[in-house]
């Protein structure tokens, strides 16, 4: 089956300090892949690098088959950032109608997106308020929304439900398992490790490596824990035992 995201061998060195170092992740139709890792174990960048917003010292991406980074690939990418980019000034809906227009989405197809996501993040009744009006989760909600706009092939989400409820953050998940269900991809980061279990594939980063990756089930197995918490956390000691050994 085609990948959809293919990163091979990703090497980042910022200031003399290596935080990706020979990283690969492969993305098929239809999955949705959490990464996982600690706080500074280069999450962000390695997501930065895929979409092609960061460069790399070694290693290639390519996006539904084209090398990055490349200008047209990344309108096809729905990404959320870690921090929200949103105009102030504007409404929530505003905001929805600028970028989905950046994204190519006009007419009533850009209506019926806007109050598809705005439904799908729950702020169909704050539309009309200025975003400098708009709290922390509200503020992460519509930078989902605006990620989801254009209906993409690919989703790259990173920390999509930091500071969004309990309940929210379950319909989240089940648009986003109806997105999988028509053959999306999405990629995730998070900390929240109910969240890393929802996912069909897991890669744990630390210490510029691939730790650990695979199901959360065959994580659990291999490493002869029952939750993702445990397997971070047994990886990582195994990993500290193998470095001080060295
Ligand atoms: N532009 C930059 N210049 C220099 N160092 C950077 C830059 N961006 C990130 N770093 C460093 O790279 C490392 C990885 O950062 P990154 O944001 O990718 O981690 P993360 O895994 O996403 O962390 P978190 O879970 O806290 O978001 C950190 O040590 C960070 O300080």
């Amino acid at each position: 089956m085609d990948t959809v995201i293919h990163a091979t061998n990703i090497k980042k060195i910022y200031s003399n300090k290596t935080v990706l170092n020979g990283v690969s992740l492969d993305l098929i139709p239809g999955e949705i892949v959490g990464l996982i890792g600690p706080s500074g174990a280069g999450k962000t960048t390695l997501v930065k690098i895929i979409m092609g917003m960061e460069s790399t010292n070694e290693g290639e991406v390519a996006v539904l088959g084209t090398k990055m980074p490349n200008r047209a690939v990344m309108t096809k990418i729905g990404y959320m950032a870690q921090s929200d980019a949103l105009y102030d000034n504007l409404s929530g809906k505003e905001n929805l109608k600028f970028f989905g227009q950046l994204m190519g989405v006009t007419g009533s197809k850009l209506d019926k997106a806007i109050a598809h996501a705005a439904d799908v993040v729950n702020l169909t009744d704050d539309l009309g308020k200025r975003i400098n009006n708009y709290s922390g989760g509200m503020k992460r909600r519509l930078s989902l929304a605006i990620a989801m706009i254009q209906d993409p092939d690919v989703l790259i989400l990173d920390e999509p439900t930091v500071g969004i409820d309990p309940e929210l953050r379950q319909q989240i998940w089940a648009e986003l398992y109806s997105l999988k269900e028509q053959g999306k991809s999405v990629l995730i980061t998070t900390h929240v490790m109910d969240e890393a279990e929802r996912c069909d594939r897991l890669a744990l980063i630390r210490e510029g490596i691939t730790l650990a990756a695979g199901s959360p089930k065959a994580l659990k197995q291999e490493y002869q824990v029952n939750t993702v918490e445990d397997v971070f956390l047994k990886a990582g000691r195994l990993q500290d035992e193998n470095s001080s050994n060295r």
